[in-house]
């Protein structure tokens, strides 16, 4: 996240992520999956500005290429900016005013993770407005109260994320990967994909398989992902599947082309490939244009 100071307020980059490496242990009694990912920043950014000012709190989206406004629901109070402001408000009691203007870059229902980093970006912008003076932990508290990946994007970096996916662990993995992010034309809901598991309340997988510590140590530890691209596994990718076809549509398309590795994001149904360099990415890109996807782009990841 990149916070600047303009003269009628703030201006937050707020980024999107791919989760290198997901695996469900399991279910918790709670209801939510017991995981453990390897989440990594990614160079695409949404754009979060907010002005001070004594009006009721409101809210402006905008869409863009890679994010159509004709995908963006109208209600503001759905927004989990604005759901941010609010609790943020609550919580100091600081009235929940201001005007929030956000354009939309990352893809919706992507595992993307778009709207929890703009959560994020929220949080931060009123901190600073509002002179409350939360420090970061503080925040994440908050932020966890808001959705599992909300903490994530309070602090630069790669993590390694637990419990429900929101107890982070920051990893320097020390180089920045090229990749290509696909979006089909249909998004995936998190909890619906979730529930295709079909675990049971306080069910644990018997063998787990322990790909994100290994990997994120790994490339810690500077290894090339070529020699553990075997790590890079999602489990959610087969119930996404099940979902929708644009899944397999995505990992066929890929398949053809000369990439490191390739694999859903979070919950879906954004795709990526991790390209042998920059050049690769972009050239990746353009041969995959003119599909039926709603975007792709060449980027690349964040240290
Ligand atoms: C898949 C990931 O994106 C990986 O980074 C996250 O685990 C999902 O994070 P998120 O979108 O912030 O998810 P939340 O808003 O917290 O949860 C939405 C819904 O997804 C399901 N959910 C989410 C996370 C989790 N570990 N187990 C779950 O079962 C629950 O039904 C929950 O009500
Ligand atoms: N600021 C926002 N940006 C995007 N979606 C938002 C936002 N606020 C609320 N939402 C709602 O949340 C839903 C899912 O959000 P988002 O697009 O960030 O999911 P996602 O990419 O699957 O994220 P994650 O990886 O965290 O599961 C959207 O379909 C939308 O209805």
């Amino acid at each position: 996240m990149f916070v600047e100071r303009i003269k009628n307020g703030w201006v937050v980059h707020a980024p999107a992520k791919i989760n290198l490496a997901l695996e469900v242990l399991g279910r918790q009694p709670d209801g939510y999956h017991k995981v453990e990912t390897l989440l990594v920043p990614v160079r695409l950014f949404d754009r979060l500005v907010y002005s001070p000012s004594a009006e009721p709190l409101n809210l402006v989206v905008r869409g863009s290429r890679t994010c159509p406004a004709s995908l963006l629901e109208a209600d503001a109070n759905t927004n989990l900016a604005v759901q941010a402001v609010q609790k943020l408000a609550e919580l100091s009691g600081h009235p929940p005013t201001g005007y929030l203007e956000l354009t939309k870059r990352i893809p919706l229902q992507a595992g993307l993770g778009g709207g929890s980093s703009d959560a994020a970006a929220a949080l931060v912008a009123a901190n600073a407005a509002w002179k409350l003076g939360y420090d970061r932990q503080q925040l994440a508290r908050v932020a966890e109260q808001l959705g599992t990946d909300v903490p994530f994007f309070l602090a630069p970096g790669a993590a390694i994320g637990t419990g429900r996916g929101e107890q982070l662990e920051r990893i320097s993995l020390g180089r920045s990967l090229p990749i290509v992010l696909v979006q089909p034309p249909a998004g995936l809901s998190t909890p619906v994909v979730f529930a295709g598991l079909n675990l049971a309340r306080g069910e644990q997988m018997p063998h787990p398989q322990g790909w994100c510590r290994e990997l994120a140590h790994r490339l810690s530890r500077g290894c090339g992902l070529a020699a553990c691209k075997h790590l890079v596994q999602n489990s959610l990718q087969q119930a996404a599947r099940n979902a929708t076809e644009w899944i397999d549509r995505m990992a066929d398309a890929m398949e053809r082309l000369p990439v490191l590795v390739h694999q859903m994001t979070g919950s879906g149904s954004a795709y990526f490939a991790v390209c042998h360099s920059w050049r690769d990415a972009r050239v990746t890109a353009s041969r995959l244009r003119g599909g039926h996807w709603q975007c792709v782009l060449a980027t690349r990841t964040s240290m």
